[in-house]
């Protein structure tokens, strides 16, 4: 039933609150409107993943409508964030997504972009990097003309518990790392402990984010996040994204917004 919107309890611009049935729906309406809309003004639409139960959101666009409306030769897929560890391995954030998404619609195999499982965090995050500037010099990726950092298209990214996107958490270092484009840490408070992160210069060149938050693990997050009034040292990792040309869209369920004040 394609002409009806998904159920909505709620929107303003920035902020979309669906019913939990409907989220998945909501989702994949907004992300197939983007790939329209890049893959009709560019040849690539670049899509950036994070792990964690985002993944289980892109259901719907692996079915119909969507699956067959999607032009996914245009798409090429990256990882705010890895975990460090062999492709095969339960904790990979690449796993995760080949299972649950890539492995169901025909993005070509050499559009997808994941991590060096062969080497050390240092040596992977260096890889990466040196792979995405790769991509910028052949036109795939944009590159913000305003800071030099990578702009991509569109980031479809989770939000933990305790506010922290990719593997930037609070009160660690790296939320400062303002030179590097993609980085690595071997102390995150969530295991595995060692990773690889998109730095923050990355991720507020972004065209487009849609944050994904569902069930009530993250229901006091979203609420200091959207509504609280921290500032300095307090601000949760969330908080700190500042797109310099693009939008932020949060797209929660009703148990993860059940904590907002009526706006
Ligand atoms: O460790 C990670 O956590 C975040 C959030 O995960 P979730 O399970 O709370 O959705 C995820 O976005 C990140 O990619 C992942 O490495």
């Amino acid at each position: 039933d394609r002409q009806r919107p998904p159920a909505m309890s709620w929107e303003r611009k920035d902020v979309k609150i669906f019913g939990t049935d409907e989220l998945a729906e909501g989702l994949a309406k907004h992300t197939a409107a983007l790939s329209h809309k890049f893959a009709h003004h560019r040849r690539a639409f670049t899509v950036v993943l994070s792990g964690g139960y985002l993944i289980e959101k892109l259901r719907k666009l692996v079915e119909p409508p969507y699956v067959h409306e999607i032009d996914w030769s245009k798409w090429h897929i990256f990882w705010v964030d890895e975990r460090v560890v062999k492709k095969t391995d339960p904790d990979s954030n690449y796993k995760l997504a080949l299972d649950g998404f890539l492995s169901l619609v025909p993005i070509p195999a050499n559009q997808i972009y994941s991590i060096n499982d062969e080497v050390d965090a240092k040596q992977a995050a260096e890889d990466y990097e040196a792979k995405l500037k790769e991509l910028v010099a052949h036109g795939v990726v944009e590159i913000s003309p305003e800071t030099n950092f990578p702009r991509f298209d569109l980031m479809l990214l989770g939000m933990g518990p305790d506010g922290h996107l990719a593997s930037l958490f609070p009160h660690h270092p790296l939320l400062h790392e303002r030179k590097k484009w993609v980085t690595f840490l071997e102390d995150s408070p969530k295991p595995p402990p060692v990773r690889i992160t998109f730095t923050f210069p990355v991720i507020d060149a972004s065209a487009y984010i849609f944050m994904v938050v569902a069930g009530s693990g993250e229901v006091d997050a979203v609420a200091k996040a959207i509504q609280g009034n921290a500032s300095g040292d307090e601000l949760l990792p969330v908080q700190r994204v500042r797109l310099e040309n693009g939008e932020f869209t949060w797209f929660l369920d009703t148990l993860a917004a059940s904590k907002l004040r009526s706006f």
